[in-house]
C-alpha cells in the first residue's frame, strides 16, 4: 500500500518506522515542514518531504499525525488534489463527523489512536468508523495490525482510548521510572535498576496477555502469605498506589473532553 503520513513528529515518525519494520510491501511518504531531523528515515525507504502533496494522489491512505489545530491549514493544502481517499486520523479530539464535514463525501473519515510503541510493532491502536465506510477502513485496519493490536471500537470510546492506550504509555513509562528509583534505592546503579524494572513489566504484561486472565489472579501467584511482596503491594495501596492511577487517567479524560 501507498501509506501517506502528513506530520513527520513524534508519532508520524514512529508509525513510518514500524510500518518500515514490521509491515511488508508499503510504499511510505512523511511530511512535515522543516525536513532536517527526520531526513535519515530515508535510510529506512521512507520518502521524506515537505510538500504534504508530494504525490499523494496515488496514496491508498492518508495519515494524519498533526496537531488539532493544524488540521484546517493541512486539509486546505492537499483537498484540492485528492478524491476518493481514506483519511485515517490520529488527531485526539477530532470526531469523525467533524473530519467527514472538513473532507467531503468525495473521501472517508477513519479515526485511528496508535500510540508511540508502533514504532516496535506493539501499539495499542483503537480505530473508529461509520459503518457506510466500512469497507474502505479495512485496508487501515490491517496496516495497524502489523504495528500491534488494533481493535474496532466505538467512537464514543475514542477518547477514553486516547487516554488508556496513547497517554497509557506515559503513565506505564512513570511506573518503570518510579521502580529504577526505587531499585537504586536498595542498592542497584540505574541502569541495572532500569534493566530489571523493564524487563518485570514486560513479562508481566506478556503473562496477561497469554494466560487472558485476571491481574489478581497472576499477583495471587507471587504473593507468599506473610511474605515481602504482600507486604509491598499493601503499603502501596495504602499511599493510594491504584487509585491514584485512576485519578489520573479520569482527569486525562476530562481534560481531552474539555
Ligand atoms: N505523541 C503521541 O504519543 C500521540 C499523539 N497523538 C496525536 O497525534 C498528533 C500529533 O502528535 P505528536 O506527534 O506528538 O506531535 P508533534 O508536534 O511531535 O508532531 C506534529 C508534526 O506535524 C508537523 N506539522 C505541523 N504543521 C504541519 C503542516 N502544515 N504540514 C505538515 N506537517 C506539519 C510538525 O512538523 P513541522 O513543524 O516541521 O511542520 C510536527 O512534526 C496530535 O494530534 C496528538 O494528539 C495521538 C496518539 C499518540
Ligand atoms: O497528550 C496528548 O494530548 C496526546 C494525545 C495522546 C498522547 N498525546
Amino acid at each position: 500500500m501507498k501509506v501517506h503520513i502528513i506530520g513527520g513528529g513524534n508519532l508520524g515518525v514512529a508509525i513510518a518506522k514500524g510500518l518500515s519494520k514490521f509491515s511488508q510491501g508499503n510504499q511510505i511518504t512523511v511530511t512535515r515542514r522543516n525536513t532536517a531531523s527526520i531526513l535519515y528515515l530515508e535510510q529506512l525507504g521512507v520518502t521524506v518531504s515537505s510538500d504534504n502533496t508530494h504525490q499523494i494522489q496515488e496514496a491508498d491512505i492518508i495519515i494524519l499525525t498533526i496537531k488539532p489545530y493544524q488540521v484546517d491549514t493541512v486539509l486546505a493544502e492537499i483537498l484540492p488534489v485528492i478524491s476518493n481517499k481514506v483519511i485515517a486520523s490520529a488527531v485526539s479530539g477530532l470526531s469523525i463527523e467533524n473530519l467527514q464535514n472538513k473532507i467531503g463525501d468525495g473521501n472517508s473519515a477513519v479515526r485511528i489512536m496508535p500510540n508511540i510503541a508502533s514504532q516496535f510493532g506493539a501499539s495499542a491502536t483503537c480505530i473508529a468508523f461509520h459503518e457506510k465506510n466500512k469497507e474502505k477502513a479495512q485496508n487501515t485496519v490491517a496496516l495497524f495490525k502489523d504495528l500491534g493490536t488494533a481493535p474496532i471500537i466505538d467512537e464514543k470510546l475514542m477518547d477514553a482510548a486516547t487516554v488508556l492506550a496513547a497517554s497509557g504509555t506515559a503513565f506505564a513509562l512513570r511506573y518503570i521510572r518510579a521502580s529504577m528509583q526505587a531499585g537504586i534505592e536498595i542498592g542497584f546503579d540505574w541502569q541495572t535498576a532500569l534493566a530489571i524494572s523493564a524487563q518485570t513489566v514486560k513479562g508481566a504484561a506478556e503473562m496477561i496477555m497469554e494466560e487472558q486472565i485476571h491481574p489478581e489472579q497472576l499477583i495471587d501467584r507471587v504473593t507468599t502469605p506473610q511474605g515481602c511482596t504482600i507486604a509491598g503491594l499493601n503499603e502501596m495501596e495504602m499511599h493510594g498506589f491504584s487509585s491514584s492511577l485512576i485519578r489520573g487517567i479520569k482527569t486525562s479524560l476530562k481534560q481531552i473532553k474539555g
